[in-house]
């Protein structure tokens, strides 16, 4: 399959160059020669118009900015805006099957929602990315996410959920009919670090986007992730959607809880269908380094220690650990039977509808648990500190009553916690290029 950057660009920007230079050369003599007869006027005429168009798209590309020269589409670099631009955005947005929706995905370049855009992508949906390639987690992990995605002709904008000319020129460009909304400040510890990113991508980040579904006309269904991390404090196992979510044990639990209060007010007011899900502890291949599956397997493949939190009273932490793939079915299947917005104009015109979902796993297994299944899979024991959880937001345990996605989305996980870390050793080996067990080319 071609290449974007084959189906957009004719050749390297020098290249063109010189193909600039040769027309002019060849007209100067073309006017000496042949500028008497007026049949040839009227050539030359259509041949000017010609190249003043070709010359109108040289500029175009020079303003957009080149791929060649950074692989970034930032305003900074002059990228955001252009025509270039814009037809990068119109064919990553292009839809190839009957019924298929076009997907505007935030946070493309993160580890839930590059799997989500491939699978849109795949089906024949079309999907534009945004993503701010925030340094929380190693960048050239995004970076490469954003390789895969560019294979599969998925565009990713370099740009912030907060930049509200960004989001209003997205909108411009393509009539989006959903947004799946990945874009957030994750993690539950590092809230005590940087509590402030917390409130600018999971609060403000959030009203910026709706603002602009709201405006937008059509308005967009918005699906977003919301966490399992709302349930805080809650004791009643497993979790339901209707359980208490009043007392998070987090900053990061609290702008969640937070998105499900605000994106309830905008379907109240504006009529924007919205569906949040409750992701329970996501992990697989291609994840996020800061969680502990991913943390764990670096420190035991270099031999470091690793530190498992325990319980008061001498009880294991659990999770209802979910893999990926069947988070990426319940986010479709979301997408799917979102319904519509009913509102226009800024105004409301009907209900639309309001669902939140769990997408868990429903089988928490423990982290002493989680560390052995580890090391089985890398044939190596771990270094293991066991230390009392500290009060830095973690939660005893999380486990999913997942009926109601069931009922509603068909959602129905597929895949338990040995298989899914199978899988994710197999990539981790392979991305990080472990030999038999030594890493020989890390990224
Ligand atoms: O479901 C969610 O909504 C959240 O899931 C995830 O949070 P958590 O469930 O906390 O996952 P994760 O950090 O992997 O810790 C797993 C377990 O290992 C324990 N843990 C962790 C680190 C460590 O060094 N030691 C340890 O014992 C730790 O105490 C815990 O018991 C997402 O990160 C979060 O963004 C959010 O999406």
């Amino acid at each position: 399959m071609p290449q974007l950057d084959e189906q957009l660009f004719p050749s390297t920007p020098g290249k063109i160059k010189i193909e600039r230079a040769h027309h002019h050369y060849t007209m100067n003599r073309a006017v000496h020669r042949c500028f008497t007869s007026t049949s040839t006027i009227f050539l030359w005429a259509l041949f000017l118009v010609a190249l003043m168009a070709s010359y109108m798209s040289i500029q175009s590309f020079v303003d957009s900015g080149s791929r060649y020269l950074h692989h970034t589409t930032s305003r900074g670099h002059g990228g955001i805006g252009g025509l270039l631009w814009e037809k990068q955005i119109r064919s990553s947005a292009q839809i190839r099957r009957s019924n298929g929706i076009s997907v505007l995905v935030t946070g493309a370049a993160g580890f839930v929602g590059t799997h989500v855009s491939l699978a849109l992508k795949k089906r024949g949906d079309g999907v534009v990315g945004v993503d701010n390639f925030n340094d929380y987690y190693d960048p050239s992990l995004k970076k490469a996410r954003r390789g895969l995605l560019d294979s599969h002709n998925v565009f990713v904008v370099e740009g912030d959920i907060n930049d509200r000319q960004l989001l209003a020129k997205l909108f411009d460009v393509v009539a989006f009919t959903h947004v799946m909304h990945l874009a957030a400040q994750a993690g539950v510890r590092y809230a005590m670090e940087n509590p402030h990113s917390y409130v600018h991508s999971n609060v403000a980040g959030l009203v910026t986007l709706l603002e602009q579904c709201k405006s937008a006309d059509p308005q967009p269904a918005v699906v977003w992730a919301s966490s399992s991390s709302v349930y805080g404090l809650n004791d009643k196992s497993p979790f339901s959607e209707s359980d208490r979510t009043d007392q998070p044990a987090s900053l990061y639990a609290a702008t969640k809880k937070a998105g499900e209060a605000i994106t309830h007010t905008y379907n109240h007011i504006y009529g924007l269908s919205i569906t949040g899900l409750r992701f329970f502890t996501v992990y697989g291949p291609w994840g996020r380094p800061d969680m502990a599956y991913f943390s764990f397997t670096r420190n035991i493949l270099q031999g470091k220690p690793i530190t498992v939190y325990r319980g008061k009273n001498r009880v294991d932490l659990a999770r209802d650990f979910t893999y990926i793939d069947d988070i990426v079915k319940g986010c479709v299947a979301s997408l799917d039977t979102s319904g519509k917005s009913t509102g226009s104009g800024g105004k409301k015109r009907g209900a639309a509808p309001y669902r939140i979902f769990n997408l868990g796993n429903t089988s928490p297994v423990t982290v002493p648990t989680l560390v052995s299944i580890l090391e089985k899979n890398l044939k190596k024991k771990a270094k293991k500190y066991v230390l009392e959880m500290p009060g830095n937001g973690d939660v005893p345990f999380t486990h999913a009553n997942i009926s109601l996605a069931r009922r509603k989305l068909g959602y129905k996980p597929t895949t338990d916690l040995p298989t899914g870390l199978r899988k994710f050793v197999k990539w981790y080996l392979s991305y990080y290029g472990y030999d038999q067990g030594k890493p020989v080319n890390f990224k």
